[in-house]
């Protein structure tokens, strides 16, 4: 249950009377979600979802987000559109935090993807990237290797046992790939968190992306060596090849890889999930029980390293060029 803000009927009620849906029928908490407060709304003007944006979400970052999501709906993309307010806003204040009315998508996100829904998921990915393409928003990366720093120096305070040995194996693997990251290749507006959960399907269809709260512009390789550390595992971390790979033939049927972007998988693939394993490791270590939240398992994260630091471009399952 993600509700770090708690938000009763008469707040909702009178936060959505700016936003001419009518009136307000129900509000419920979303059990789903590590970052923000979302609840379920109905109202007269149909189901939304009400997100305060907290933690990871600073407030200057989300013009960006939610002009991406408009600009994608914009381009026929199934993004869900942020709601003016009568202001012509999409960000109002609820409770001391920045808060939006956003449009619900119909569809569920997956825990387990198959190898079918992989391949439209990473066809959905390339045409996320290619429509994003001439949105001019900036955002520079609001959990990149300067933030991995800081997260790595908070958690030393508090890491004992297991999670002092995975935090000592994270900073030395920063220490490996801080050198090695590669600049200059092919970049857009991305999505960042392109895990299954993320995009909802109906059967193996996806109908449509959300939570573009960690988006920002940088490498669509970047965004594909996240997406393939969210599809492409088991629940053990450990790799299924035949997803991975159709998950690529997905994506390569949006948009070809350029040569430079294969073999920066191995780095990039190893650098997603130092990423990933150190906010679950941040947020393991610093959870507050008044939340409403269960904080993800870091150690599924942490395995998938090995993986990456063993292969070559070829371990990801592209077809020859
Ligand atoms: N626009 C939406 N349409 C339908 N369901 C949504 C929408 N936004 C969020 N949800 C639901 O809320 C859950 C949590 O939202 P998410 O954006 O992933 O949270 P967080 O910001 O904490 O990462 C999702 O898994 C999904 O079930
Ligand atoms: N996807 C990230 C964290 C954000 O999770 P979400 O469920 O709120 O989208 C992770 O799995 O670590």
């Amino acid at each position: 249950m993600a509700v770090f803000t708690p938000v009763t009927p008469d707040q909702a009620r009178a936060f959505i009377a700016d936003y001419g849906l009518g009136a307000l029928s129900e509000i419920a908490p979303i059990a789903e979600g590590v970052e923000n407060t979302n609840y379920r709304i109905e109202t007269a003007g149909g189901r939304h979802v009400l997100t305060l944006f907290e933690r990871r979400t600073d407030a200057a970052g989300l013009p960006f987000c939610l002009g991406l999501t408009d600009h994608l709906a914009g381009r026929g993309f199934a993004a869900p559109r942020p709601v003016r307010g009568a202001s012509g806003d999409w960000i109002g204040r609820l409770n001391g935090r920045p808060a939006a009315v956003i449009q619900w998508l119909q569809g569920a996100g997956l825990h387990t993807p198959t190898a079918v829904q992989a391949t439209a998921g990473g066809r959905l990915l390339a045409d996320l990237h290619l429509k994003a393409a001439d949105f001019a928003g900036r955002r520079a990366n609001p959990v990149g290797p300067a933030q991995w720093r800081l997260l790595a120096e908070k958690c030393d305070h508090r890491a004992a046992g297991d999670s002092r040995r995975m935090l000592e194996a994270l900073v030395a693997e920063l220490d490996r790939l801080e050198p090695l990251l590669p600049d200059g290749l092919p970049s857009g507006a991305i999505h960042a968190d392109y895990f299954p959960d993320n995009v909802l399907y109906e059967g193996d269809r996806p109908g449509g992306v959300i939570d573009f709260y960690f988006a920002h512009v940088g490498a669509w390789v970047w965004d594909l060596a996240i997406a393939l550390n969210a599809w492409g595992f088991d629940t053990e971390g450990r790799p299924d090849e035949a997803v991975l790979s159709a998950f690529l033939r997905g994506y390569e049927q949006g948009r070809r890889l350029e040569r430079a972007e294969v073999e920066a998988l191995p780095v990039l693939g190893a650098a997603s999930a130092v990423r990933f394993t150190l906010t679950r490791l941040h947020d393991q270590l610093f959870h507050d029980p008044d939340w409403l939240v269960t904080p993800k398992d870091p150690a599924p994260f942490f395995a998938r390293i090995a993986f990456h630091r063993a292969a070559s471009p070829a371990d990801y399952g592209l077809a020859p060029a």
